[in-house]
């Protein structure tokens, strides 16, 4: 008779997180471009937009929840946070998606991801978020940023509105422009990473934001 040292349990290999997990642990940062399918994105770019139409954004803040300061020379995108609990339908399939990749993260790599807050951000043209840290200095929770983006299919390299990372190497730095095709998911080290949004040329860049959070 064998003994088992390890309770078995059903473990699928997922290709796509697997490889936000080596993007990170190599890079930092990984660019994942198949997280959603087209139809998720346009689903949720609708919810962004009913939500943005019924006016509930606001003009975003710096520093956190208790300490906001708008200042429209750092940033001048306008936010609305996503209750999980009170979500769109469009809203808790999103959620759903997050807590299968947390899950499998935790599973994995031991991340203690418990907690995550996302918000909806819209960047009129004009808008940019100069460079910054995620995290604050009163909260070291963020452990990992994501942005989403919700541009539509018409998005051109030429609206700006780039996500530039600034990562660090052996000589200083390497700035790296992330354009922000739609359905495009950019995940990095939120206590690592700088990182800018170049400011948007043309048009509206629409997003979802948020951070996976130790407790
Ligand atoms: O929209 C992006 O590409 C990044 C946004 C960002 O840096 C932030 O909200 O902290
Ligand atoms: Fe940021």
């Amino acid at each position: 008779m064998s003994t088992q040292l390890f309770e078995q349990v059903d473990f699928v290999e997922n290709t796509v997180y697997e490889q936000v997990i080596t993007s990170l642990l190599d890079q930092k940062y990984a660019i994942v471009d198949d997280f959603f399918t087209a139809e998720e994105i346009e689903e949720l770019r609708q919810s962004l937009k009913m939500v943005y139409e019924a006016d509930c954004f606001k003009k975003a803040a710096i520093g956190n929840k208790f300490n906001e300061e708008i200042d429209k020379s750092i940033r001048g995108d306008f936010i609305k946070w996503i209750n999980e609990a009170e979500g769109r339908a469009e809203e808790c399939l999103f959620f759903s998606k997050i807590n299968d990749l947390v899950a499998y993260l935790n599973r994995t790599c031991f991340l203690g991801i418990l907690q995550k807050e996302f918000h909806y951000a819209v960047y009129p043209k004009g808008t940019f978020y100069k460079r910054h840290l995620d995290t604050f200095q009163n909260d070291s929770r963020r452990k990992l940023s994501m942005v989403c983006y919700l541009n539509d299919a018409s998005w051109l390299a030429s609206n700006g509105g780039e996500l530039t990372l600034y990562l660090p190497d052996e000589t200083g730095e390497q700035a790296l422009d992330i354009i922000p095709r739609p359905g495009r998911v950019v995940i990095f080290e939120s206590q690592i990473l700088e990182h800018e949004v170049k400011p948007v040329l043309n048009s509206e860049r629409l997003s979802i934001t948020g951070w996976l959070k130790t407790r």
